[in-house]
């Protein structure tokens, strides 16, 4: 579930006012997502032939600073032919808005965004054509925003160090008697093999299977851009194969989704011979920046929160994994 903020017909219809999108003809919140409140709206569109969009408020690990890094490249990539949504201005050019919180009218405002809504669904278990087109998709997005603005990854090699350390090593323990040493062990090894001058832009660096919708083989919408950071392209290319390449919370690779990813990715940009031969450190770096926030948030999450926890130990096996099997399976 996540919606985190109850805004009524009242204050919906006061927002959308500000934009050049129709009426308001119905509201209903997303459950799915963890970080933001997701509302699909219907409108009667900007021509009366109705219309659906995507408010977005952004509640969690999001600077507001930030705001217009996200939002202008969603801008770009849409313009540039990429299934990515745009963001709809309001009437005076702005991406995004502050609104009051009801619950809080005096308190900080929020900020909020109308996307353009995007058809197609998430896949549980991709088959090899659709792990092919979201390889292709990947550096599509790569190729397209090479020449925007630059965004260093708050979410790298430094902030699993301090995920890990604020949740200590009794912490990790309660989760699995294992993890402290497994993790610390891990983080010591990065600091050596962590490749450096590859090539870099701009990375999604979530592109899970959630943030990704298809339409059959068809990738119809790459969503959730708000960890996309200036970072190694194969950086980018590893955090999507730990998040698609395994079933069974990471017990079972999955070598022919691998394959087809990789061939999907080489078939736009290739790779050079070093981001190849960095792959097996980048994705046990992939798998590790999971184990961190998932871990982090599995132990600081209210229990009342109504937002399904993710395992750290699904994280946990494909890091394993890859430091058993990452030179095999990414030999070219
Ligand atoms: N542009 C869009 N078009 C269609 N559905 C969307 C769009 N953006 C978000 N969604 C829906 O909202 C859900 C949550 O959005 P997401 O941005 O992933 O939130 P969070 O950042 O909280 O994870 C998605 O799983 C999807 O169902
Ligand atoms: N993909 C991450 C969680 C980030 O949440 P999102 O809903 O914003 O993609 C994970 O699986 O740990």
């Amino acid at each position: 579930m996540a919606v985190y903020t109850q805004l009524s017909a009242e204050d919906l219809a006061e927002l959308i006012s500000h934009y050049d999108v129709g009426e308001l003809v119905s509201a209903k919140g997303i459950a799915e997502g963890v970080s933001n409140s997701n509302w699909l709206l219907e409108t009667t569109g900007k021509d009366g032939g109705g219309a659906r969009y995507i408010l977005t408020m952004y509640e969690f690990r999001i600077e507001l600073t930030d705001l217009p890094f996200f939002l202008g490249l969603l801008d770009l990539l849409a313009e540039k032919g990429c299934p990515v949504p745009a963001t709809i201005h309001d009437r005076s050019g702005a991406t995004h808005r502050m609104i009051p919180d009801p619950a809080d009218p005096d308190g900080p405002q929020k900020a909020v965004a109308l996307i353009e809504f995007l058809p197609g669904v998430s896949i549980d278990r991709p088959e090899p054509a659709q792990a092919h087109a979201v390889g292709a998709a990947l550096a599509g997005i790569h190729l397209a925003a090479q020449d925007y603005s630059e965004r260093s990854n708050a979410m790298g090699l430094a902030a699993w160090q301090e995920l890990i350390d604020e949740c200590g090593q009794e912490g990790l323990a309660t989760i699995d008697p294992a993890l402290p040493d497994i993790v610390y062990d891990a983080l010591s090894g990065f600091a050596g093999d962590w490749p450096g001058g590859l090539p870099q832009g701009v990375c999604h660096a979530d592109l899970f299977p959630d943030n990704v919708l298809m339409l059959g083989e068809k990738v119809s919408g790459l969503i959730d851009f708000y960890f996309a950071c200036t970072d190694f392209f194969a950086y980018d290319l590893a955090v999507t194969h730990a998040a698609w390449c395994f079933a069974d919370h990471g017990r079972k690779f999955r070598p022919e989704i691998s394959q087809a990813l990789l061939a999907g990715y080489e078939s736009v940009r290739k790779l050079t011979p070093a981001e190849h031969a960095a792959l097996p450190v980048l994705a046990r770096g992939a798998a590790m920046r999971f184990v961190a926030t998932r871990a982090y948030d599995w132990l600081n999450t209210p229990a009342d929160a109504l937002v399904t926890k993710k395992d750290p130990m699904d994280f946990v096996r494909r890091m394993q994994f890859y430091e058993a099997e990452g030179k095999a399976i990414f030999a070219s």
